[in-house]
């Protein structure tokens, strides 16, 4: 402040001080970035935007131009915050311990409102997150809970089937991007809340769908959740300064805001609901929300008396169905689309898929199968596997630094900020023989006509799934969920690209995003199996 007065008083009003208190942001801006401590290489910022000018919001892309000079470490910024990219497994060693060290994310204050940084995803409180982890990580890691949902896939596909019937004799053609969304969506809704949710049905019928006040609610809440990853990418990477006070960005974040606030408004409901239906002695049933509302009450099977740990508060399962939505639906649906897309280019792991359902599941195409047969798809693991690696759709994880540490050679102080460059690792000429060559049989042992490359691959070059003490506490889920469409597509029907020589087209919108993938089903003939 008196800095201020001492400049007013030498300018006749208080707007000629402007440009001088900008001349003075400026040159401190400027002199903190050309004296910070390890400098690395990577693009120089502006005051305000940082590098987000430049690189857009996929610093990945940046890298992909700029390669021979940015090394194993380097770095860009976010306003006026440095981030540090992370490119070599061997950098993750220290990163990927486990311990509360690493434990920070990305801080999301405009969400703070809604309650929906005390989950997991977005939880910086680490007593508060370990508590909440340890209610749903084994829960999503069960079999109780992974064999119903096996069951929950192939019911919502049949319901696509039964749609497809009339028209599948000729073969139907679809964006496949599209159909996946809605039955990740679907599925993930369903089998974590319980509702009722038409997404799918409203794909496969082109929108005509009867519209009851139900279905239309549901797929607004549908909208909603598939619009909450693209709201959180935005919030993180565009400064909160450029939110607030430039007009198309503060209405495009008002927009955001409603839509946040339906889906907050909505899962209170769907728990308050299903709170009351199991006070007045409803059924339990395997799914998430019933089990976190019971555990560790008289009604959860393993209740003690004296058992010390509180149950679950509604703001806490609120905050966690929240996270599951957000992180279940476009993860899964888009590494299933990189997947379709791969087969369809590959007609030798086409063949290798259909031996192995033959050999597992028999020639019959409607049979319903178990998790414990999917578990025995070896190859189909495999190719899952590869397809996380080829094109990962989680291309970075932000892990941010408590007290000081050495990573890369550097000490680096609190609070910096390590973005892991999952995709670059994933596709590393030293850890992969021909990265960029889609081959599933790099997972498989020799055993399995594989070449098990994977066997001595470089400590932390395969993590698709993040690591360290935050890794994803979904990954049984989202691969038995890849798996089991694998087996439920490729046992029955024709998968072909309708643009054979086109590549895939996707696009970083907090996960990479595939669009308009057209893709043509029809039946298969039965006999062509090997
Ligand atoms: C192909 C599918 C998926 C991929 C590639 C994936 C990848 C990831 C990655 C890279 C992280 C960050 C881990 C870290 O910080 O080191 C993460 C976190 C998380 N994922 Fe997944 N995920 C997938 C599917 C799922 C599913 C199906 C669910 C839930 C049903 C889920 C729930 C979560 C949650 C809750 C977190 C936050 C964990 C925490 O901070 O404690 N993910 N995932």
């Amino acid at each position: 402040m008196s800095l201020l007065f001492i400049l007013s008083s030498y300018f006749e009003n208080w707007a000629s001080i402007i440009p001088v208190l900008l001349i003075i942001y400026v040159a401190n801006f400027y002199y903190n970035y050309f004296t910070r401590p390890n400098p690395l290489p990577g693009p120089i910022p502006i005051p305000i935007l940082g590098t987000v000018h430049i690189i857009g919001i996929n610093p990945y892309l940046w890298y992909i131009n700029n390669i021979e000079k940015a090394g194993t470490i380097w770095e860009f910024y976010i306003g006026h915050q440095r981030q540090l990219v992370v490119n070599h497994a061997k950098h993750l060693e220290k990163i990927y311990k486990p311990t509360p060290k690493f434990f920070e994310r990305m801080e999301l204050p405009s969400l703070e409102k809604f309650g929906v940084l005390k989950g997991l995803i977005f939880n910086n409180n680490y007593s508060a997150w370990h508590r909440n982890r340890k209610f749903v990580a084994p829960v999503l890691a069960s079999p109780k809970f992974l064999r119903g949902f096996v069951i929950s896939i192939q019911k919502l596909f049949k319901e696509s089937e039964n749609r497809w019937k009339p028209v599948i004799k000729n073969g139907i053609e679809f964006d496949f991007s599209v159909w996946i969304k809605c039955f990740t969506t679907d599925i993930t809704i369903h089998h974590v809340t319980k509702q009722p949710s038409y997404s799918l049905a409203s794909f496969d019928t082109n929108n005509e769908i009867v519209q009851s006040e139900q279905v239309r609610k549901s797929l607004n809440f549908t909208n909603a959740v598939i619009g909450f990853i693209t709201t959180a990418t935005y919030l993180l990477f565009i400064p909160s300064f450029v939110n607030k006070y430039i007009p198309g960005f503060r209405s495009f974040k008002e927009k955001c805001d409603r839509s946040v606030k339906y889906m907050n408004d909505t899962i209170i409901d769907i728990i308050e609901k299903r709170k009351k239906e199991l006070e007045e002695g409803a059924e339990i049933e395997p799914d998430l929300l019933d089990h976190l509302l019971i555990a560790h009450t008289p009604r959860d099977p393993d209740y003690k008396e004296y058992d010390q740990i509180v149950p679950m508060k509604a703001y806490e399962i609120k905050a966690i169905l929240w996270d599951i939505l957000m992180a279940g639906v476009d993860t899964t649906g888009n590494t299933f689309s990189f997947l379709v897309y791969n087969v369809a280019k590959n007609p030798k792991i086409l063949a290798k898929i259909h031996k192995e359902i033959e050999q597992v599941f028999g020639l019959d195409p409607n049979n319903e199968f178990t998790l414990e047969k999917l578990e025995n798809c070896r190859y189909i693991e495999a190719l899952v596997k590869e397809s996380l690696r080829h094109i990962t759709i989680a291309p970075l994880t932000l892990k941010v630094l408590e007290g000081e540490e050495n990573v890369a050679g550097y000490n680096w102080p609190n609070g910096t900020r390590f973005w892991i460059d999952h995709q670059t690792i994933l596709n590393n000429p030293d850890y992969w023989n021909d990265p960029e060559i889609f081959n599933p049989d790099r997972f498989l042992s020799k055993e399995y006509g594989g070449t098990f490359e994977f066997s001595n691959m470089q400590k932390n070059a395969y993590s698709p799934f993040g690591g360290g003490i935050r890794i994803c506490p979904g990954k049984f889920m989202a691969i038995n969920e890849i798996k089991a469409l694998t087996v439920l597509f490729y046992r029955k029907y024709n998968v072909e690209l309708v643009k054979n020589n086109e590549k895939i087209k996707y696009q970083f919108y907090g996960v990479n995003q595939v669009y308009d993938l057209q893709v043509r089903i029809s039946l298969k003939d039965i006999s062509s199996f090997p």
